[in-house]
């Protein structure tokens, strides 16, 4: 899979984040691609609740639906049927500025790798792809920073996204395979960002992934089958 791409819709208005209740409510969540014989069912009645600062880990085979239901979540795709609330926001009743103020204030996504991931700094991000090249670290470094200066960002350098500054209690981390392409210390790395996010800045996050260290690490995995949760 690949990060679709973000269609933004307006309830600027989004309920306070100190509200009671679970962060994702989702109930009886369908979504269909294409019509006739090329119908695919993506999600087939899906329901499923995720607490403050809870990791959940979406997991299931290649095509089961786990990025399809992240995307929902997120206001990055429309349900076909049934209904998402985050935050106790209804998100399909969002339009363009809701959707612009839900990511803003509430919800990041982590795309598989190339994206940034928003735990690291500015120049941790820019190293990445170097990373992937097995560029030593001293070396990753300097050529991350340089890089961002000659854009006019060196002052950012060791700075996080802003969105992802901390500063808010009960955020919503999307995360699509985190670790998918990373190779095992990179992985590691990763998870523990995670992981300290969730239990020391008290993030919710659930993150769709086929890697058995990040199951593992989670408080609770749900399994996906052919569009339906199945026990796990
Ligand atoms: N935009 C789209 N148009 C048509 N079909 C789609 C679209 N997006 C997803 N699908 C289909 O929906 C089903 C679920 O896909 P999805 O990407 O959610 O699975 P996944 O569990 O995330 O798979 P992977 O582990 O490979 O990332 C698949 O059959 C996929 O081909």
């Amino acid at each position: 899979m690949t990060g679709r791409h973000v269609r933004v819709a307006a309830v600027p208005q989004l309920p306070s984040q100190g509200a009671r209740g679970p962060v994702v409510a989702v109930r009886g969540l369908v979504r269909t691609y294409g019509s006739g014989s090329g119908e695919v069912h993506a999600l087939r009645g899906v329901s499923l609740d995720v607490e403050p600062g809870e990791l959940v880990a979406v997991v299931g085979r290649s095509g089961s639906g786990k990025t399809t239901l992240l995307n929902v979540i997120g206001g990055l795709d429309r349900p076909t049927g049934g209904s998402v609330r985050v935050c106790g926001q209804e998100v399909a009743e969002l339009d363009e500025r809701g959707l612009a103020a839900l990511r803003r204030d509430v919800l990041a996504f982590v795309f598989q790798t190339f994206g940034l991931l928003p735990m690291l700094s500015a120049v941790e991000n820019v190293g990445i792809p170097l990373r992937l090249l097995r560029v030593p670290a001293r070396q990753r470094e300097a050529r991350a920073r340089e890089v961002l200066e000659r854009v006019g960002l060196g002052a950012a350098a060791d700075q996080r996204p802003p969105e992802m500054s901390g500063g808010q209690q009960q955020r919503l981390l999307l995360a699509d395979e985190p670790t998918g392409q990373l190779d095992t210390t990179t992985g590691a790395e990763v998870l523990d960002l995670l992981r300290e996010l969730v239990h020391t800045e008290g993030m919710t996050c659930m993150v769709s992934t086929h890697d058995p260290a990040l199951t593992a690490a989670a408080d609770r995995v749900v399994r996906l089958q052919d569009g339906v949760l199945v026990p796990s």
